[in-house]
């Protein structure tokens, strides 16, 4: 897969390249980031990549011509992050993970021009109801979110028991010590018995999904499994 992001600020995903798994999934080639400077395809000699907005107001808009030049010739789903946008989810993540490539436009300021966002963005992406300085960090977070699931990037294993894979928070995670400060690890995790051991961490993300998102579990099918230990909670709540 190849993601190229568009920003005013390129030096800011220079960490971001070189750390852990997206490091080692860009050395592997199983993604290729692509940082391009809206600048280089200012016009001038000030490049100037935004200006006031018409209709007044405070604040600067990022200019058109830039952007559509940057975009030239671009084959993949052009992605642009702003509050405006779809919620970032793990449905959205594993959809987007097996796109060829894709670009995220990273704007700036009061935002971009809309007819840039008219005829070319194909996507416009929220992570949540919250406003930033830049659209940096959520091209970061969406590039983060989408890498790890593109196949070999991680063990499959591993984000089968992603929060949200199975619709589901996940479950408490432990490491050694065994006890620390007079904490210990559940003991079920110590006995080496996989089938409880799974039921078990079953019932945990359930447990905590119907606490603390059980919106989460509107309209969801439960295995006969799932119903099982619904039922064993709900009675031990009752308790
Ligand atoms: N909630 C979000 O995902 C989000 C995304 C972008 C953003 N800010 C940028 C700067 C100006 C405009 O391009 C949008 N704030 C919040």
């Amino acid at each position: 897969m190849k993601i190229n992001i568009l920003t005013l600020f390129p030096e800011f995903f220079n960490s971001f390249k070189e750390h852990s798994i997206i490091k080692r999934a860009v050395e592997r080639e199983q993604v290729e980031i692509n940082i391009v400077n809206i600048r280089d395809f200012a016009e001038g000699k000030h490049k100037q990549c935004d200006d006031i907005p018409f209709g007044g107001g405070a604040g600067m808009v990022m200019k058109p011509e830039p952007l559509l030049k940057a975009l030239e010739g671009n084959k993949g789903k052009v992605i642009y992050t702003s509050p405006q946008g779809v919620k970032l989810n793990q449905v959205l993540a594993c959809e987007l993970s097996t796109e060829k490539e894709i670009t995220i436009i990273a704007g700036h300021y009061e935002g971009i021009d809309e007819r840039v966002i008219d005829s070319k963005v194909d996507l416009e992406i929220s992570l949540g109801d919250f406003v930033l300085t830049g659209g940096e960090l959520p091209a970061m977070v969406i590039s983060d979110a989408i890498i790890r699931l593109i196949p070999g990037v991680i063990k499959k294993e591993s984000y089968e028991n992603d929060s949200f894979y199975n619709g589901l928070l996940d479950y408490p995670h432990y490491t050694r010590p065994a006890e620390y400060e007079g904490l210990k690890v559940p003991e079920v995790l110590m006995s080496g018995h996989h089938k409880n051991i799974d039921e078990w961490r079953l019932k945990q993300s359930l447990e905590r999904t119907l606490k603390r998102r059980p919106e989460l579990l509107k309209g969801r099918e439960f295995s006969k499994l799932e119903k099982k230990l619904l039922k064993e909670i709900k009675e031990e709540q009752e308790i």
